[in-house]
């Protein structure tokens, strides 16, 4: 994969400024707004955002945007030992920019529940190694240790302990509370969620972001300084954007 130039990365720094549904509303949310709207996946089909069962463990870090690294932890396999968490490393460090690392658990559900896979020591190395940020369909541990790293950690729920696990896959499409992630795609968190959209889309984005911003701030504005319902009415269908 290409390294980010710096224009690429500017844009991602860009994107800090907009939460993450104001980025869903410019990537598909509102298809008939071609406008202001990419409309890059069906609104309901696509897997393109995180669903109600990520929580995000800190809120207070505020928007991150980077590169999607991939893996999937399973049960160990003596048939397949061959990766290890340095491979997973390796793969943050060789991402375009900042990467965002999508973990899959790939377990027996009543054991995915009791997984607390990731946690200080796995957290401080990938922060070392480029992520900004770690999204997981299962739990992990050592949230007191990992919130000083100002990284993001969303994850199902916690965990205080585990069991044996392996790294099956780095860097496959994966699916992660409802979205799909290929890696070198983006991915833009904060505490609302996580979205998804192609690298090539990067300067679409954060262009509408800018506009849809403007006449979302002007709405607010009006709706502020009237208390007329009919004006309120008439704002919130759109006949002054
Ligand atoms: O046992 C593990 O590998 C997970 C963990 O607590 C850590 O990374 O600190
Ligand atoms: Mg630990």
């Amino acid at each position: 994969m290409k390294n980010a130039c710096p224009q690429e990365l500017a844009l991602l720094e860009q994107l800090k400024a907009y939460d993450t549904p104001s980025v869903t509303n410019v990537v598909a949310t509102y298809p008939e707004d071609k406008e202001n709207c990419l409309g890059l996946y069906h609104p309901w089909q696509g897997q393109w955002y995180t669903d109600e069962r990520l929580r995000c463990m800190y809120p207070e870090l505020g928007r991150r945007a980077g590169f999607a690294v991939t893996c999937v932890y399973g049960l160990p396999d003596p048939g397949f030992t061959r990766l290890s968490f340095g491979d997973l490393l390796r793969a943050v460090d060789a991402a375009p920019g900042p990467a965002v690392v999508i973990v899959k658990q790939n377990f027996p559900q009543e054991i995915k529940r009791k997984n607390g896979l990731l946690g200080g020591n796995m957290m401080t190395a990938l922060r070392s190694a480029g992520a900004v940020g770690v999204i997981s369909d299962g739990p992990s541990r050592d949230v007191d240790e990992v919130r000083a790293l100002g990284l993001h950690y969303m994850l199902t729920g916690v965990a205080p302990g585990h069991g044996p696990f392996a790294l099956q896959a780095v860097n496959v499409p994966v699916e992660v509370c409802s979205m799909a992630v290929s890696p070198g795609e983006i991915v833009h968190l904060d505490e609302n969620g996580a979205v998804k959209f192609p690298r090539q889309a990067l300067g679409d984005v954060a262009l509408r972001l800018e506009r849809l911003a403007k006449v979302e701030a002007r709405r607010q504005q009006m709706l502020r300084e009237t208390s007329d319902v009919e004006q309120l009415a008439r704002i919130m269908a759109g006949l002054y954007d």
